[in-house]
């Protein structure tokens, strides 16, 4: 990773649940300090982490709360997709009462977009509602999923069928953290990046380039991204005015994908990168989108390793199926997020199902 600059804040500006994003290297250690500050008297908090991340970070984090008095408990899930579940959530729930957690104690979930998601679930449900801190560890949750307050768990027939918006009360992102991730985790973040750039800013394209080429600031596209994620959550914090649903670009079928998989088989940010092909397929077809920006989005993709084609075994029904579970699936209508052009996005209700059965032919390909 480039050399960090110093500590760099984004502010997440949503009235009464603003709060910040602390992005730097080394900001493990200090957690204690910033969350005493967030949680004022409240004592007794769980960090919630998974069998990889717990072994490399949870000591720096346990010391640092219990260094400004916290009574932190360490809750440990098997690492991967699987436990972002009902039942992880039934039993980290059942170990934060065993714990003595109450109304007045807080969440820390340190790990990748699986602990965030699943940490950040059970303090919205926890007797009905704590305070969380998310700590990512991940590039595709430092960059995506530790903002803007979606949480949840998947059931067996789809992904983020169950959740709640519960926005975090401060999320730190330490860089330092992503040294230790394998190439595969590194990678799979990148189609979050690239999704941003497709949606909101063609210029982080070249950044992202200088990235794969490992010429670029890390630390600088990180922070971009999560700017980006900040302001269109800033806009449209519930979903609900069609804005907020351009993150949604390559997950209709990015998700049934990873569904169909089965959880972890693939990870999310790889699935993902086959529904960026669909979509951007679909986005030459139906919106206009140029070949060639088409084709710098797939060359992008594959630069990080990311999967392009839809491997064997997928079925084209089993695939619709799953789609037609998706939350932007609305009344029998699809509601497909396409590109007109590079950086700019919109949700369209006219595409159709043979336009899916077409965008997944074309993937076989
Ligand atoms: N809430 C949102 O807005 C949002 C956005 C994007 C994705 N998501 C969700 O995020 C999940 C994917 O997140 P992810 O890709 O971070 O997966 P993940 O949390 O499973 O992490 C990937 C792997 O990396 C390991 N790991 C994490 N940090 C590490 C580190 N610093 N060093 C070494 N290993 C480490 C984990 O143990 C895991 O094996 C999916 O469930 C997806 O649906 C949510
Ligand atoms: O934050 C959002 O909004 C997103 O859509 C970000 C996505 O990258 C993320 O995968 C999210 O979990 C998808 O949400 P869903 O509502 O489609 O399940
Ligand atoms: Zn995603």
């Amino acid at each position: 990773m480039a050399a960090v600059p110093a500590l760099q804040s984004v502010p997440v500006n949503l009235g009464p649940r603003s709060y910040t994003v602390q992005v730097g290297s080394g900001l493990l250690s200090g957690i204690g300090t910033e969350v005493a500050e967030k949680m004022g008297e409240r004592k007794s908090c769980a960090v919630i982490t998974d069998s990889n991340v717990g072994p490399l970070y949870a000591d720096a984090v346990l010391e640092s709360l219990r260094a400004v008095g916290k009574n932190a408990h360490l809750i440990t899930v098997p690492a991967g997709e699987a436990s972002k579940s009902l039942l992880s959530a039934q039993t980290v729930c059942g170990e934060m009462v065993r714990a003595g957690l109450d109304r007045k104690s807080f969440v820390v979930a340190l790990g990748g977009g699986v602990i965030g998601d699943l940490g950040g679930f059970c303090a919205s449900i926890f007797q009905r509602g704590i305070p969380y801190v998310q700590v990512p560890t991940t590039v595709l949750s430092q960059v995506d999923s530790s903002v803007g307050g979606k949480t949840g768990v998947n059931l067996p027939d789809a992904k983020n069928m169950v959740g709640a918006f519960h926005q975090p009360l401060h999320v730190i992102a330490d860089v330092a953290t992503l040294d230790s991730l394998h190439k595969r985790e590194w990678n799979e973040g990148f189609a979050e990046i690239i999704k941003h750039a497709c949606i909101r800013d063609a210029s982080m394209l070249e950044a992202i380039d200088a990235v794969a080429d490992g010429a670029g600031d890390m630390a600088d596209l990180i922070r971009r991204n999560i700017a980006i994620k900040a302001a269109i959550v800033e806009a449209d914090e519930y979903e609900t005015l069609g804005l907020r649903a351009l993150l949604n670009f390559g997950h209709t079928l990015g998700h049934a994908v990873e569904a169909a998989a089965g959880y972890g088989a693939m990870l999310h940010g790889e699935a993902i990168s086959l529904g960026l092909r669909a979509a951007a397929w679909l986005s030459v077809k139906r919106a206009g989108l140029l070949q060639t920006d088409c084709d710098r989005i797939i060359a992008l993709l594959q630069k990080f390793e990311l999967p392009t084609r839809l491997p064997e075994g997928f079925d084209t029904d089993e695939l619709l199926r799953i789609t037609r579970m998706d939350k932007k699936f609305e009344t029998g209508k699809i509601r497909f997020v396409l590109l007109p052009k590079l950086g700019e996005a919109f949700v369209s209700k006219d595409v159709t199902e043979a336009d899916l059965i077409a965008a997944l032919d074309e993937i076989r390909k």
